[in-house]
């Protein structure tokens, strides 16, 4: 211990400066000298600038004290604030070292540096100025904006699209009394049948597609050789009432034919839709003497063929027909087009494909090349015989204004006015989930087509290019009276869900749609099971009725399946657990609840599935089961389609669950031992009937061996 510590009073250490210091005053001092000497040497050489010519080296010089030493005071006391600053701000190790590399830089610095101690009388060593301390830098080339997604998506884009007129969902017209009509441009016959079947008002795409085709009174010719109608493209949510937007015109047009010949051929993907559309064309057609068709397949070809065709003659060239609307299939309509005589579409004022996205992928036989063509009158006539040319018309026959130039035996005479005569086929296409697909577009050969798109309130936009990204994009627009729920389980708890949310929920009128025929089989035997037991435990009241359920897929006859589709519609079904195959199209008013028991995999399925229910306006539940690995793919789906935010997620605890536990268990059991049971009786057939074949064969062995 020290002796100032032992006395308690702190004696203030000597001041010692340390090397470092030393060289730093030292430099300090060496510095201000040059300073001065430098400045009498400029001032010196700057008198005498007037009295002899100015040298390179001077002029040199006065350039290097510029680039070294600021000019004037403000820059001195600018830079030196600065440093001050920095010196308060820098780390103190830092500080230190820089101080004492500063005094090196410093002389570099200078531009007169003297070495010696005679630097008073000897004149200062000039160096070199010091170079830049960067070199001139030209600007890097710099890479385009990326194009927006819109922009992107807008590429190759049909003009039609891009310029489609965007409809309010929420829009109506109500249909008037008498002669006062509001617009529809309906006539007052039909806005009476409208009345007769309880629809006072016309839905949106309603009020875009039926006054567009009508009100032009030009537009209701059934020829239009010289100004051929465009064609339609309408993208409108389920359940809208796209049917009525086309079998209204088309009904009000074709009445004012007199001659049956086929007007309007409607193409549908699956048999049931296309009862369903016949159904409305009968509701609306009725008493305007319209003869309505359809071919579907369900009944024989030559039986089909009797109920389309009036005249068989080989020598007709307007063909025949007996219906004015044929609705059919598209495999029935080739079957048709290659083997019925006479069936001709050359008279065709429509031409609807609905669910078009759907038919449009279907490669079928190539039947849109072919119907297409079909409505083309032949480029070259067809040369026949003279012993075959009449020399006058044995039939009345009517050939189509774009088909005159294959009549024979009729004197024409061409003038210059004589213009070309196009068919009058309008072709509309209808769905929820119109294709965006150009070649698609493309493979239709559309004639200046008019895009209608119906899209929802909360995405009317700003621009109408907003809304037609929408549909581009696959933002599909849902019924607004719809909502959507989720529930992330396991796969092996879907079951169980299900039964949750049917008996909890109290559903009698429901769609559960499965992956698969077979899932769906199997889903309906567990169900049975579980019905009985929850029935034996609980009973059936007035409140609570038996449910009945049935399983609708491919792997019924189509005739089961119309017989099902009929006993659901009259709700002696309530539970009908099906495949994708009614996703579509199906209206069935009374559906309260979609359940994809199987997660869609795409998201035009999801809208289709989800779309049999909340139809009309009315209200209307789709829960989706979804399988916890399946979670993350679904959800990116939704956000996708700017759409996950509508699906709320349900969570169901195992308390919520546990009431049906008991009846489920006991259901699982039984599906076991009926397949099981199933299996041994398979093995045991199969056992049978290789050991008969092998008593024949050793048998036949034996009498061989005995011959
Ligand atoms: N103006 C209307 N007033 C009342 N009901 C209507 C009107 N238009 C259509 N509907 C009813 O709305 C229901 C749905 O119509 P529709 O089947 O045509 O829908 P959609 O748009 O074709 O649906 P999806 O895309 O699923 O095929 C039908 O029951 C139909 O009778």
């Amino acid at each position: 211990m020290t002796s100032s510590v032992q006395s308690g009073t702190a004696q203030p250490l000597p001041k010692t400066k340390t090397k470092a210091k030393k060289r730093y005053l030292k430099a300090k001092k060496d510095r201000r000298k040059n300073r001065k000497v430098a400045t009498a040497h400029g001032s010196s050489a700057h008198a005498g600038a007037n009295d002899r010519p100015k040298s390179d080296v001077e002029e040199e010089d006065v350039e290097v004290r510029s680039n070294s030493e600021p000019d004037t005071d403000i820059e001195q006391v600018v830079n030196g604030s600065r440093d001050e600053i920095k010196e308060e701000t820098r780390p103190k190790k830092r500080r230190k070292l820089e101080q004492s590399g500063s005094q090196v830089t410093e002389e570099q610095k200078e531009p007169f540096v003297n070495n010696n101690s005679s630097r008073s009388t000897s004149p200062p060593k000039r160096i070199s100025p010091a170079p830049q301390a960067t070199l001139p830098s030209f600007p890097l080339p710099k890479r385009p904006d990326a194009p927006s997604s819109a922009t992107l998506a807008f590429q190759g884009l049909d003009k039609a699209l891009v310029e489609a007129e965007i409809i309010e969902p929420g829009k109506v017209l109500p249909l008037g009394e008498g002669d006062i009509d509001h617009d529809t441009a309906l006539s007052e016959k039909t806005r009476r049948r409208l009345k007769d079947l309880g629809i006072t008002e016309l839905f949106a795409v309603q009020t875009a597609v039926v006054p567009y085709l009508l009100s032009n009174p030009r537009q209701q010719s059934l020829y239009l050789p010289y100004d051929p109608p465009r064609d339609l493209c309408v993208s409108a949510p389920t359940g809208s009432g796209k049917t009525l937007a086309y079998v209204l015109p088309i009904v009000e047009i074709l009445s004012l034919r007199t001659v049956t010949r086929l007007r309007a051929l409607v193409v549908l993907p699956t048999r049931d839709l296309v009862v369903q559309v016949r159904e409305t064309f009968e509701a609306i057609s009725k008493g305007r003497g319209l003869k309505i068709g359809t071919a579907t397949g369900q009944h024989s070809f030559a039986h089909e063929q009797a109920q389309l065709i009036a005249d068989y003659s080989p020598s007709l060239q307007g063909g025949s027909s007996k219906v004015d609307i044929l609705i059919c299939t598209p495999g029935r309509l080739m079957d048709h087009l290659n083997g019925t005589p006479n069936f001709s579409l050359q008279h065709l004022r429509f031409l609807v494909i609905d669910e078009a996205d759907r038919l449009l992928a279907q490669s079928f036989q190539d039947w849109l090349a072919q119907v297409l063509q079909a409505t083309q009158p032949p480029t070259a006539t067809k040369s026949i015989p003279q012993h075959e040319q009449q020399p006058s018309m044995p039939h009345p026959d009517g050939v189509a204004p774009s088909y005159m130039h294959l009549l024979h035996g009729i004197p024409t005479v061409r003038t210059d006015l004589d213009e070309p005569k196009e068919p009058s086929c309008q072709k509309l296409l209808f769905s929820a989930t119109l294709t965006r697909d150009p070649s698609k577009i493309a493979a239709l050969n559309l004639r200046d087509p008019k895009y209608f798109v119906v899209q929802k309130a909360a995405n009317v936009p700003t621009t109408k290019e907003d809304g037609v990204l929408d549909l581009v994009m696959e933002k599909f627009t849902m019924p607004a009276t719809l909502s959507e729920h989720m529930i992330v389980c396991e796969s092996s708890e879907k079951p169980l869900m299900l039964f949750y949310l049917i008996y909890t929920h109290g559903i009698s009128n429901a769609l559960v749609f499965t992956k698969s025929a077979e899932s769906t089989t199997r889903l309906v035997r567990l169900f049975e099971f579980f019905e009985t037991f929850w029935n034996s435990q609980n009973g059936t009241s007035s409140q609570r009725k038996s449910l009945s359920l049935k399983a609708y897929s491919s792997d019924l006859s189509a005739g089961d399946r119309r017989v099902i589709l009929e006993k659901f519609k009259a709700q002696e079904i309530n539970v009908l657990v099906c495949s994708d195959l009614i996703s579509r199209g199906i209206d069935i008013s009374h559906v309260s609840h979609v359940v994809s028991y199987d997660a869609p995999v795409d998201i035009r399925k999801y809208v289709h599935r989800v779309g049999r229910t909340a139809r009309a306006g009315r209200a209307g539940d789709a829960w989706t089961l979804v399988e916890a690995q399946e979670a993350r793919y679904f959800k990116s789906m939704m956000k996708a389609a700017d759409h996950l935010q509508s699906v709320k997620r349900m969570r169901v605890s195992e308390s919520d669950l546990s009431p049906l536990l008991p009846f489920y268990e006991a259901s699982l059991k039984r599906l076991g031992e009926l397949y099981s049971r199933d299996r041994l009786e398979r093995k045991f057939r199969i056992t049978w009937f290789s050991s008969v074949i092998l008593c024949g064969f050793v048998d036949k062995s034996c009498n061989a061996n005995r011959i």
